[in-house]
């Protein structure tokens, strides 16, 4: 090789093909800086980012790449095509129509809160293998939620519907049979009473049937009923030889007593419980034990038909944020006997409600400025006295029985199918063996008119006078609502007596009663009134004291005066 061959192969060597320039000249030189370690590094950690930007998109576009064309090859055919925008129509519609359920009560929760609760919802309906739907046994059909039940039946005919008429405390047993004779025509239905004890540990449950409850019983706090709901998943989960755990998902209408029941079942206070709707806000789980997992669920509404009034007599509403809390009282005075509501509240006779309200307020002292009766806040006691049991009612089952339109007679079979009916049955049948004694002690305590027809038993009967002359007295001066009456169906509506009204006041809190008239007390309230009788108690007991101190001191500085 030539002197000049050898230098020019030199050159490419060290520079590459091209004469080196002034400018690649300098290039050559970088280059041949950067080939130091630090820069190699430095210059590896400048261009990683960008790499990685770049393998990011690429596997992106593979991926988008891959699901578009697996999209297409579901959508090959023409028919499925069509079939897939049917099914995303129909999705959509159910979607709409449950949103515009929401909407229709919009004065009731912030929609907001509404919307989460039905996602709430929806995910315990998921879960759940069993679901509780709990129904208010004074008014069962109306806290029944068809939607609810349809959301149930359309995820498979592997969840299973129970209904579980609680509160039975506040209705004769007589109209509890009824009721389960009603319902068990479409699910299976279970009485239960929950435990309203305060305390948070060891809640009293009775292993008594509900059917041999006796009215002491029933008025305690203690829960009854709880073994033959437990019975009867145990059951399921025998029948069905499932050896894992269940997932058993608690739903119904607000302030049903859902959280109630689930504590009763857990014998703690797991879930917060309150007088007022809304309390639960969303999904809580509770190990029942290691067979059974309850959900809570949060308190929805969506019946379609029923007018807000209505919605407000069911407790479905916070009272307190109430904006016209007068329909509500409209309503129910049109289901009270009339000269019983003025013994009740004490107030002379009335033409219309807002009379009623005016001198109610008057009687309370709730004025306004100017001495105005402010008519909304009597307005609101009496809808708390109603929610809160103090003004009791109860609504009577239909005669014959109809399926509705969302349950068909196949799904009955089907969703029966895991229980054991026979035991149900047996503990049903122990009710009503027990139900004439026990009917006898409800209607002493209570004097009340029904509407629509005149219900059978023991209560209506004591009561007929009564209903005689409030039938007159509202040919006379008031006339039915048809609209609101099919909202309800037949309903018996109660006041207390006058022993128990006297230990009730017109406030939401009652007064402090005597011990011995603890008895006498609404069971709802009956923990408070032991605290405030305790206390009241204590009080006098103090003003006895000092009274007592105070003669002592009187004496000994009269005796020291006449020395
Ligand atoms: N008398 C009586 N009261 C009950 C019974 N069950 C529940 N309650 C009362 O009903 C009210 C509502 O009970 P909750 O358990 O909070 O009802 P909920 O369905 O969980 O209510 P939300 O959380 O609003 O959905 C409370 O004041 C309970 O004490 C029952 O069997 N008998």
């Amino acid at each position: 090789m030539s002197k000049t061959k050898k230098k020019k192969a030199k050159r490419i060597a060290l520079h590459g093909k091209s004469r080196p320039t002034e400018g690649n000249k300098s290039e050559g030189l970088g280059r041949l800086k950067q080939k130091s370690p630090s820069a190699m590094r430095r210059a590896k950690d400048r261009k990683k980012p960008e790499e990685i930007g770049k393998q990011r998109l690429l596997q992106l576009q593979e991926k988008q790449r891959i699901s578009k064309e697996q999209q297409l090859i579901k959508r090959k055919s023409l028919n499925s095509f069509q079939d897939d925008i049917l099914q995303r129509q129909k999705d959509f519609e159910i979607k709409e129509v449950e949103m515009q359920n929401l909407e229709k009560h919009v004065n009731f929760e912030n929609e907001n809160s509404r919307k989460a609760y039905f996602r709430e919802f929806k995910k315990v309906v998921e879960a759940s293998d069993v679901i509780l739907e709990v129904l208010d046994a004074r008014d069962p059909l109306g806290c029944r939620c068809p939607q609810v039940e349809q959301a149930v039946i359309q995820s498979g005919t592997n969840k299973k519907i129970v209904l579980v008429l609680n509160k039975i405390d506040l209705v004769s047993k007589e109209i509890v049979e009824k009721w389960i004779k009603y319902l068990r025509n479409e699910f299976p239905t279970v009485a239960f009473k929950s435990s309203t004890q305060l305390q948070n540990k060891n809640l009293k449950r009775s292993n008594v049937p509900v059917t041999q409850a006796t009215v002491e019983l029933l008025n305690s706090s203690a829960c009854v009923g709880a073994d033959c709901l437990m019975k009867l998943l145990g059951n399921y989960c025998r029948n069905l030889d499932i050896k894992t755990a269940i997932t058993v998902g608690v739903v119904g209408f607000p302030n049903v007593g859902k959280s109630s029941l689930i504590n009763s079942l857990k014998r703690s206070r797991s879930c917060s419980v309150g007088a007022t709707p809304g309390m639960t806000k969303c999904l809580q789980e509770i190990h029942l034990d290691k067979h059974i997992k309850l959900l809570d669920c949060p308190g929805i509404v969506m019946a379609t038909s029923t007018s807000d009034a209505a919605m407000i007599l069911r407790n479905c509403v916070k009272i307190e944020l109430l904006v016209d809390p007068l329909p509500p009282v409209e309503a129910i005075l049109r289901r009270c006997n009339k000269p019983q509501i003025m013994e009740f509240y004490g107030v002379p006779d009335f033409r219309t409600p807002l009379e009623f309200l005016a001198l109610l307020a008057k009687r309370q002292g709730k004025l306004k400025k100017g001495g105005l009766p402010d008519c909304d806040k009597a307005a609101k006691s009496v809808l708390i006295d109603w929610t809160g049991g103090r003004i009791s009612y109860f609504t009577h089952p239909p005669e014959t029985h109809t399926l509705p339109t969302h349950v068909s007679a196949e799904i009955v079979t089907e969703m029966g199918k895991a229980f054991d009916w026979d035991e149900l049955e047996k503990g049903n049948q122990e009710v009503l063996a027990e139900s004439s004694t026990v009917q006898m002690g409800f209607c002493m305590e209570t004097a009340g008119m029904t509407q629509g027809f005149p219900a059978e038993g023991g209560c209506d009967l004591a009561m007929e006078g009564a209903l005689v002359e409030d039938l007159e007295l509202r040919d006379e001066t008031e006339s039915m609502d048809d609209d609101q009456d099919t909202e309800f169906g037949p309903m018996t509506v109660e006041m207390k007596s006058v022993k128990a009204k006297s230990s009730a006041s017109s406030e939401a809190a009652p007064k402090p009663v005597d011990l011995k008239d603890i008895l006498y007390v609404d069971p709802l309230h009956q923990g408070q009134a032991l605290k405030a009788a305790g206390k009241k108690r204590k009080k006098q007991q103090k003003r006895a004291d000092k009274l007592g101190t105070k003669l002592s001191d009187t004496l000994t500085s009269a005796m020291n005066f006449s020395f």
